[in-house]
C-alpha cells in the first residue's frame, strides 16, 4: 500500500471494493460520479481486464463516462439500457432510514435519473459520511441558467417556511464563472445546517420554477456499504434490516493504487 494513500481514501476503496462484488456478468450498471464512485469503476475496470466480467455500464456523468471507457467497460446511455439491475454511487451524506444528500460533485440530476432507473441502489461511503440529521452539507439545486437570480430570490423566500435552521444559498463557481454541470445548468447550494423534513423539502423545492432537480435521494437508496481506513467494511440493507460485518484486504489491490501513480 502506497504511503500516500490516505485513510479516508483507504475506507473510499474499501467500501467501494466491497461494493463492486455485488456486479455480476450480464447486468446494466448505473455508474456514480466523485471520487468513491471511481474507485468503484476501477475495481470493474479491473475485474473487466482480468476476469473477463461483461456489463453494460451506464455513466453519471462525462467525467465517470471517460474513466470508465479508458478502463474498457462498456459504456451505454440510460435509453440503450431502458432500465438497469444496480447503481453504485457515492454520497455526501446519508441518514439512518438510508436518505441521501448528493450533488457534492455536480452530477446529481442524473445520478438521480439513473438510480431511480435501477433495481437497486448502493450507496459506498466512508463512515463520515453518515449523520443523524441531513443539512450539514450544502444541498445543491441544479437551476437552468435562465433568470438564475430570480430562482435563488424564491428558493430563499419558499425556505423561510421550511423546517430549516440556515436559509443562505451560493451559486456554485468554477474560478471566476458558475458552475456548469453536464446538462449545461447551474448549481445553488442552500446552507440549511438542519433539514428537518427531507421528504417535504424536497418536494417543495422541485415544484419552484427553474429548479431542475435537487439533491435529496429518499426512498431511493437501499443499501449502504460502509469502508474503513483499516480494511473493516459494514454492509446494511435497509429492506431487509440486516448488518453483515466483513473486510477487504488492501494489500490484494496494491496493483490498483500503483496504476494510479
Ligand atoms: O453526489 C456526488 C456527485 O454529484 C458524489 O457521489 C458525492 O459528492 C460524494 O463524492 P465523494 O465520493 O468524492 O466524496
Amino acid at each position: 500500500m502506497p504511503a500516500e494513500l490516505s485513510p479516508i481514501e483507504k475506507a473510499k476503496f474499501v467500501s467501494a471494493k466491497r461494493a463492486s462484488d455485488f456486479v455480476e456478468t450480464g447486468m446494466r450498471v448505473g455508474l456514480g460520479t466523485g471520487s468513491t464512485a471511481a474507485w468503484m469503476v476501477r475495481c470493474l475496470g479491473e475485474r473487466v481486464k482480468n476476469d473477463g466480467l461483461k456489463i453494460k455500464g451506464v455513466p453519471t456523468s462525462s467525467r465517470t463516462a471517460a474513466l470508465a471507457q479508458s478502463l474498457g467497460i462498456e459504456v451505454v446511455t440510460l435509453d440503450e439500457a431502458k432500465w438497469l439491475d444496480l447503481t453504485i454511487d457515492g454520497a455526501d451524506e446519508y441518514d439512518a432510514d438510508l436518505s441521501l444528500i448528493k450533488g457534492g460533485g455536480g452530477a446529481h440530476l442524473q445520478e438521480k435519473v439513473v438510480a431511480t432507473a435501477s433495481d437497486r441502489m448502493i450507496v459506498i461511503a466512508d463512515a463520515a459520511k453518515k449523520v443523524d440529521t441531513l443539512g450539514a452539507f450544502p444541498l445543491p439545486l441544479e437551476v437552468i441558467p435562465f433568470g438564475w437570480q430570480t430562482t435563488k430570490t424564491l428558493v430563499e423566500e419558499t425556505l423561510v417556511g421550511m423546517d430549516v435552521l440556515g436559509r443562505t444559498t451560493a451559486l456554485r463557481m468554477n474560478g471566476d464563472a458558475p458552475f456548469v454541470t453536464d446538462e449545461g445548468n447551474h448549481i445553488l447550494d442552500l446552507h440549511l445546517e438542519r433539514i428537518g423534513n427531507p421528504r417535504q423539502l424536497s418536494l417543495v423545492m422541485n415544484q419552484i420554477p427553474g429548479v431542475v432537480e435537487n439533491g435529496l435521494f429518499i426512498d431511493i437508496c437501499d443499501v449502504v456499504v460502509v469502508g474503513h481506513g483499516d480494511g473493516r467494511v459494514e454492509v446494511t440493507d435497509i429492506s431487509s434490516g440486516t448488518v453483515e460485518h466483513d473486510s477487504v484486504d488492501l494489500m490484494e489491490h496494491e496493483n490498483l493504487f500503483a496504476d494510479l501513480g
